[in-house]
């Protein structure tokens, strides 16, 4: 199930070495630390890492300001590199190591997530020196906070994999720099307001951006330097190379907010590389079940156009949520391609008897179908149960939650 990563703070490492290394694949860099995932017995340093993760579970939020506060005292050139209003960002660092050490035994899954996460540094600005501060902040943190189980083990236990895991996200920026830029600068073109709180954002990039249809990026506005938030596009590559969002201005959401009503024509935003993994297989001709809630329905209509460039001929079933018809802001553009696509069928789901998950159920069978579900987290949550009830296994469900 894939899932958007957390690109947080950087992780502990060592030196840089050639990207080149990368086309070794994930064993490269596990074989001897971690079992085959088919193996299905915990490594010992996996064993150790999952008690020292225990321990610190009740006081993460001490262990993450100890990390932090250890990090800036000793390296205060690096306090730069991180957003002035460090609340979002604090935890980040953590959950992605909670992530890493979830998979630890798991290298496919590891090894992408965490070149992901070393090409989404790069618009930090993180140099590979800056991983072994991080590093050494980190075991100091835990040798404090996991007081009761740490020994010299557990630390060569968290050593070994802070090494493998920056190692990888090092050389993923390396190849990555190879033929993408750190980041785009995008300037806005348009900017409509489609209802009080939600609008529709145009961009043009500085250079070709290139993505599937159904992914996101990672945007930076110049209102708030360093805070960085994920946004699905809102349609499938065009050949004038422009870039839609829609955004709806969330309480207490700096970027939300910013995009909705201070971005105006000309403004310059900061986009970093694309990401996730909801996107067409072309393989295949299985039909399209398709759920999106609120402005989670950007990356269906990005799906819908992908599938109509393609010239198929596959069902598509787009179920579109919203709070009220008021807030089915894209429902004029949604009916427009169902006009011009037979195989294209929308509807509208409105709060009230039904909510969205459930209203598929009223239709099908749903079997033949691949679904792809995007929307508030507890919607995808809902909806992923949704279909799997009905039959759908979850590899044929796709989903990046963007909370
Ligand atoms: N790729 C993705 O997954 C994307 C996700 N999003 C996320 O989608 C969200 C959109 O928010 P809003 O427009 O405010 O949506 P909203 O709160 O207005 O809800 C939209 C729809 O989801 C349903 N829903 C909400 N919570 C539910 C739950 N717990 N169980 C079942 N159904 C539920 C509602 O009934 C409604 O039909 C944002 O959190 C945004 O980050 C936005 C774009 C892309």
């Amino acid at each position: 199930m894939p899932h958007h990563t957390h690109q947080g703070a950087p992780l502990p490492g060592t030196a840089p070495r050639s990207g080149a290394d990368l086309a070794a694949g994930p064993e490269r860099y596990t074989a001897g630390l971690f079992p085959a995932a088919a193996e299905r017995t915990a490594s010992p340093d996996a064993v150790l890492i999952r008690r020292t993760m225990e321990e610190i579970a009740p006081v993460a939020d001490k262990v993450t300001s100890y990390f932090y506060a250890l990090l800036f005292l000793r390296h205060p050139d690096l306090r730069a590199l991180f957003p002035a209003a460090m609340d979002t960002q604090r935890d980040r660092l953590l959950k992605a190591l909670l992530t890493a050490a979830e998979h630890l035994d798991d290298p496919s899954v590891l090894v992408g997530y965490l070149q992901q996460l070393g090409r989404g540094h790069r618009k930090y600005g993180t140099r590979p020196a800056h991983y072994p501060a991080v590093g050494e902040a980190l075991i100091g943190a835990l040798t404090r906070y996991a007081s009761t189980t740490w020994d010299e083990e557990t630390e060569g236990a968290w050593v070994r994999a802070y090494t493998t895991i920056s190692q990888i996200m090092i050389d993923s920026a390396a190849e990555d720099e190879r033929y993408a830029p750190a980041w785009w600068q995008a300037e806005v073109v348009s900017h409509d307001l489609r209802t009080p709180d939600i609008a529709v954002v145009t961009v043009r990039p500085d250079q070709p951006y290139p993505f599937l249809a159904g992914q996101y990026t990672s945007l930076e506005t110049p209102w708030w330097p360093r805070v960085w938030r994920h946004y699905s596009f809102a349609g499938a590559p065009r050949s004038d190379g422009l870039l839609a969002f829609h955004v709806k201005a969330v309480p207490a959401g700096w970027v939300s907010n910013a995009l909705v009503h201070h971005a105006r024509p000309g403004d310059v935003l900061r986009l970093g590389p694309p990401g996730g993994s909801m996107v067409v297989d072309h393989a295949t001709e299985n039909g399209m079940l398709c759920l999106g809630g609120g402005t989670g329905i950007a990356p269906i209509k990005a799906l819908v156009e992908d599938v109509a460039e393609h010239g198929e001929r596959r069902p598509v079933e787009v179920f579109y949520g919203a709070r009220s018809d008021h807030d089915l802001y894209d429902i004029d553009t949604m009916l427009r391609l169902q006009q011009s696509h037979p195989w294209l069928q929308v509807r509208p789901v409105v709060d009230g008897r039904t909510r969205l998950p459930d209203a598929v159920l009223a239709y099908g069978p749903w079997n033949e179908y691949d679904a792809f579900v995007s929307g508030p987290v507890g919607m995808i949550r809902s909806g992923v149960d949704t279909l799997r009830g009905v039959g759908i296994p979850a590899e044929r469900i796709r989903h990046d939650s963007l909370g």
